[in-house]
């Protein structure tokens, strides 16, 4: 047996031209766990309605944030795939969900290479079915149909890992340092209400009502909403930080269902028109720079906070190509590949 790491993120389109969008788009929305209604339905908003006017904004948003060589999202996975290449032993690929750098194309890498035990790792802290729950189905259909050498091992959600804490904290520290702040914003991708309770194993604990997330449940397992939450307590503690100056909000809502709450964007208006002047932001639901980052936050949040009166907004990086964060994942992945398989006796 050979082992090796298939490093997963959602992927961008190729160019931010309209066309290339729009293709991009299609994939994505058209994902039943993306856009979680029955298929004809789901064509009809996604292909009737969204792929006919969004494309266009998208693209301009693209544009804004695009660089030389290519989308951030995937220069900076990239750069993140060649330094864990540096400091472990077992070949690492690297997909993404949609667009061109399929898991099909990353899967035939490590074939290639003679790979036939697999670690998946999606590139994100908490668990959503959007995220995480897509890339693991697809990638067990790719095996089944084109790869039954191959076995996988799922790494779970590392959001309460304390390494991934530490170096979240520290990240977050070290931005902030020497800046003057009220109020640090945890602003995390949202996702519909209705996923949370689709997700929900014990069928009744997810009600979004404030408490269910802080009370103790095997349904936390899967809960996007309850995961995000705990990030943010953790790095608050870790941080030592005073009750009252930092909190949690969800930004990049969709569409007309109720998505979680509290809303960035409305937050971020409602803090600057209440006095706040001085706001921090850190997005931990990303661990690479992307266009909700660089675009939705760094420049759409920036000016709506200056609209209402804010005056100093600091943004903190994702962790990106941090020397920390690349030794913690390149740790996780040695140990999993130096693990010896444990005797099963016949
Ligand atoms: C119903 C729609 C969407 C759900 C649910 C959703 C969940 C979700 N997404 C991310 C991470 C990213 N999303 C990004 C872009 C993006 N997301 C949606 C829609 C949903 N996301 C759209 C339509 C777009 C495209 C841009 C736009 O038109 O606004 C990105 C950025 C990709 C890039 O190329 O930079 C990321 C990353 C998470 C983590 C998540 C659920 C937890
Ligand atoms: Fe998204
Ligand atoms: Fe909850």
């Amino acid at each position: 047996m050979k082992k090796g790491v298939l490093l997963v993120n959602l992927g961008s389109p190729d160019t931010p031209n309209p066309k290339d969008v729009k293709r991009y788009l299609d994939e994505f929305l058209m994902d039943e766990r993306v856009i979680d209604l029955p298929y004809v339905l789901r064509a009809i908003l996604v292909k009737g309605i969204v792929l006919n006017t969004r494309p266009k904004k998208s693209a301009e948003a693209y544009s804004k944030i695009w660089w030389e060589e290519g989308s951030p999202l995937i220069v900076l996975s990239e750069r993140l795939q060649e330094k864990i290449d540096q400091f472990t032993s077992v070949p690492i690929a690297l997909a993404m969900r949609y667009g061109s750098m399929s898991i099909e194309n990353g899967l035939k890498e490590l074939d290639e290479q003679g790979v036939d035990e697999v670690l998946l790792i999606p590139l994100y802290p908490q668990f959503a079915m959007a995220t995480t729950e897509t890339i693991v189905v697809l990638a067990e259909e790719l095996r089944k149909s084109m790869f039954p050498h191959m076995s996988f091992t799922q790494m779970p959600p590392f959001y309460n890992h304390p390494d991934y804490i530490r170096v979240l904290s520290e990240s977050i520290k070290e931005s902030l340092e020497g800046k003057d702040y009220e109020h640090l914003l945890f602003s995390y991708h949202g996702v519909p209400k209705r996923h949370i309770r689709k997700s929900d194993i014990t069928n009744g604990h997810c009600k979004m009502n404030g408490i269910c997330c802080e009370t103790p449940s095997p349904a936390h397992q899967f809960c996007y909403s309850h995961q995000c939450k705990e990030v943010t307590r953790l790095v608050g503690e870790y941080l030592e930080m005073e009750d009252g100056t930092y909190s949690t909000t969800f930004q990049s809502r969709l569409g007309f269902d109720p998505w979680l709450t509290p809303y960035t964007d409305r937050t971020i208006e409602r803090m600057g028109l209440g006095g706040t002047k001085k706001l921090a932001i850190a997005t931990p639901a990303f661990v690479s720079d992307c266009l909700e980052t660089l675009e939705e936050i760094a420049m759409e949040g920036e000016e709506i906070f200056h609209e209402v009166g804010g005056k100093e907004f600091h943004v903190i990086p994702c962790l990106n190509t941090r020397e920390d964060w690349v030794k913690v994942l390149s740790r996780w992945i040695d140990e999993w590949a130096l693990a010896t398989p444990v005797a099963v006796e016949a």
